[in-house]
């Protein structure tokens, strides 16, 4: 099977960026540093900007993030995210942020994706849910969030974005169900651990393995629910290597979708077509 689709009929290059954050449990302040860097990713050419998981709230009370959950579609996060992209005339992939869900005390773990026109295009619900526990740090995210069953992709001028979360990095029967796509978008918030042993591992493998660009949106530093995060937010291209990486501090991580390159490593090395199933 050929690959269905190609954009290397683009000339212009497309710059992705990928913001990095030290996300607090000040949510309007979350939303206004979110704000200011992606304001700066477009002014410096962005055409697309993500966001990490969780970028509006990180907090030790369950009772903040049920009480900033929105309905999809309404709700002050949603309204200003929409209206910055419209502003900014960029493709927005919001992180993640909590929706409401059918169980009173839980929510959704959600990437929104706006298009330039400030509509929203996609939703996706993060599929598989964190669970860790090493000495004194653990997670258990199904206890309070309900798990999405649909993997997401959407298209734009320059190619097919697929979305994944954070922990769905691990899995790559996910991926593979993405049917293909140019460039995979993972908002994350590593720990520590985890990241430092296998965060840029997974990422390259995904990026390898399904030949595309990988753009991943981190948190980092230590945060106000007690969670330290890894950041290293990163660009990777189709061959696997990294183009951009920010180990700390909060900023921005760029670089070009060389729609050539993408083509030319696919029809060199072109394993998506030998695959047996
Ligand atoms: O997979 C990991 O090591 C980290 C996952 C994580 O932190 C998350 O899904 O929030």
């Amino acid at each position: 099977m050929m690959h269905p689709r190609s954009f290397s009929h683009l000339d212009a290059a497309v710059t992705l960026t990928a913001v990095q954050m030290n996300t607090s449990d000040d949510w309007q302040g979350n939303l206004a540093t979110a704000e200011k860097l992606i304001t700066q990713a477009a002014e410096a050419g962005a055409q697309l900007v993500a966001l990490p998981e969780f970028f509006p709230l990180l907090s030790k009370k369950l009772e903040d993030r049920l009480a900033l959950a929105e309905e999809e579609g309404q709700g002050p996060l949603q309204e200003a995210l929409s209206a910055l992209a419209a502003r900014l005339g960029i493709w927005l992939v919001a992180g993640s942020l909590p929706l409401k869900t059918y169980v009173e005390d839980k929510t959704t773990n959600t990437c929104l994706v706006y298009g330039p026109d400030g509509r929203q295009v996609v939703r996706y619900d993060k599929i598989h849910l964190f669970g860790f526990r090493k000495g004194d740090e653990s997670y258990n995210e199904s206890a309070t969030f309900v798990p999405g069953d649909q993997p997401v992709t959407f298209d734009t001028p320059f190619g097919r974005v697929g979305l994944a979360i954070c922990y769905d990095l691990r899995f790559p029967e996910l991926f593979r169900a993405l049917h293909q796509v140019d460039v995979l978008v993972v908002p994350s918030a590593f720990t520590v651990p985890t990241g430092q042993a296998h965060w840029e591992l997974l990422l390259r493998a995904r990026a390898v393995e399904n030949q595309c660009y990988v753009l991943a949106p981190a948190q980092v530093g230590s945060h106000a629910d007690g969670r330290k995060t890894w950041g290293h937010s990163l660009l990777i291209d189709p061959w696997g290597e990294v183009m951009s990486c920010l180990p700390e501090g909060e900023g921005l991580v760029s670089g070009e979708l060389n729609a050539q390159r993408l083509a030319e490593i696919r029809r060199q090395l072109p394993a998506l077509n030998h695959r047996r199933l």
